[in-house]
Parts: C-alpha cells; structure tokens; sequence
C-alpha cells in the first residue's frame, strides 16, 4: 500500500507560541507512533535564510516572491517527498504568513493568492491568535530579528487582527482552518486543545 502522510500548518503572530507547540505536538505525534517532519518556513535554506534575515533589505512585492519561492522549494525538496514517504510534516508558518506581514508590507491580497496559487493546501491550517502584548513581550525576550515585528503593541495588535481575518479568507477558500486563542494555557494546554482537530486527520 503507498505510504501517504499529512501536512499540517501552525500560523500565528510573532511570539504566540507557534514554534513551542509546533515541538510538542510534535513529541506528541511521536509519542503516538507516528513518523513527523517538523519544519518551517522560511526554509532552512539558502534562499529561506536570505528572506528570514533580509527583511530590512527587502520589502514588497521583492519579499513576496522571495519568500514565496522559498515556499515552492520548500515544498518540492522537503514536504511533498516527506508527505510521500508517510510523514506528518508539521510546519511552523505557511502561507497564512504571507497574508498578513505581505499586506502589512503594500502588497496586494489578489497578488499574494495569485504567486501562491501552486502552494499545497494543507490537511490543517492552525492558528493561534493571543494577547498581543503576551505575544510582543515573549518574542522580545526570545530575540527578534524581523523588521515585521520590531513594532510595539499596537502593531502586534494589528497583526492579531489581520491573522483573524486571513483565517476567514482561507476558510472562504476552502481551506480547512482551525482558529485557537491560546488565550494564558501552557504549550501542552494549548497542544491538548488541539489534539481533537488534528487525531482525526492521522494516517
Ligand atoms: N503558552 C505559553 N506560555 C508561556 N510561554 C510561552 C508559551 N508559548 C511560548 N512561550 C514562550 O514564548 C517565547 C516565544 O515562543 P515561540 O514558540 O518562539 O513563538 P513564535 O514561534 O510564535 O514566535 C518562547 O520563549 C517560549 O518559550
Ligand atoms: C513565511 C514568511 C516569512 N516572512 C519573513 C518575515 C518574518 O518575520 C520572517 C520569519 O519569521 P520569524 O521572525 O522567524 O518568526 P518568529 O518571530 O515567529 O520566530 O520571515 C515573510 O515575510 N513572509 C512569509 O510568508
């Protein structure tokens, strides 16, 4: 029988927890007995280095393609060979990114959609909104390297907001979104409350 696994996305504002639950739904998945590709976008490549680092050289419609190119690399040399091989990839950012920090930077929403019209639809799209002020002061202490989130509160408040509303357009989209407020659960909380969207997609 062809062994065919799953991809499952975690979007989110900077500092929400999208990496921590990434890694223990992860252990989660891996507990359970089931083979896991964690990764993210930007790639672990070249090109991804290059868009996660160069957000302050690059901006618009340049950063659009870059980190959409990134995502059609990503996806041909690692999550379709590993969704192939029966893994449950589990990526932390996709295409839910592009929608808010891509429009955040003046692009358009129907130029965003049309370079990444050839991007996979996830079997889950994750994700998780919170306090911004939460969210801003975590990814503060954490380190931030991105032009996207050097904004105080109000800008984390904005972006919040616009992942709410990019969650709605790729629902209308048909892609199948589930919104969680972390709202002040742990990781494993919030990994718990998601366990009943993701158990029934397993292979
Ligand atoms: N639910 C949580 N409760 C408390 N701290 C958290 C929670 N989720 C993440 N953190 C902490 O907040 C910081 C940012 O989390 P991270 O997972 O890197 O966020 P993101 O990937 O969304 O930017 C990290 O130091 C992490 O340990
Ligand atoms: C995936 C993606 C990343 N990026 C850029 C801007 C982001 O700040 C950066 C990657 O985010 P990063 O700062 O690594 O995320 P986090 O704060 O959650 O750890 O790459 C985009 O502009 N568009 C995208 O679609």
């Amino acid at each position: 029988m062809k062994a065919v696994g799953r991809f499952i996305v975690l979007d989110g504002p900077s500092g929400v927890g999208k990496t921590t639950v990434a890694s223990r739904l992860c252990a989660r998945l891996r507990d359970g007995g089931w083979a896991v590709h964690p990764t993210k976008e930007p790639s672990r490549t070249k090109l991804g280095d290059l868009a996660r680092h160069g957000t302050d050289e690059y901006r618009g419609l340049t950063l659009a393609c870059m980190v959409t190119a990134d995502r059609y690399y990503h996806l041909e040399a690692e999550v379709r060979p590993a969704v192939a091989a029966g893994k449950v990839v589990v990526s932390d950012r996709y295409l839910a990114t592009s929608l808010v920090l891509q429009r955040l930077d003046g692009v358009s929403p129907e130029f965003i959609w049309t370079i990444n019209r050839y991007a996979d639809r996830p079997d889950l799209v994750i994700i998780l909104t919170g306090d911004p002020i939460r969210s801003r002061d975590r990814a503060a202490v954490r380190g931030i390297h991105s032009r996207f989130h050097r904004g105080g509160v109000e800008a984390g408040h904005i972006e919040n907001e616009l992942y709410g509303q990019v969650a709605n357009e790729l629902t209308a989209a048909a892609w199948p979104v589930h919104r969680h407020d972390v709202s002040d659960q742990t990781p494993d909380e919030v990994v718990s409350a998601l366990w009943p969207q993701v158990l029934p997609l397993l292979p």
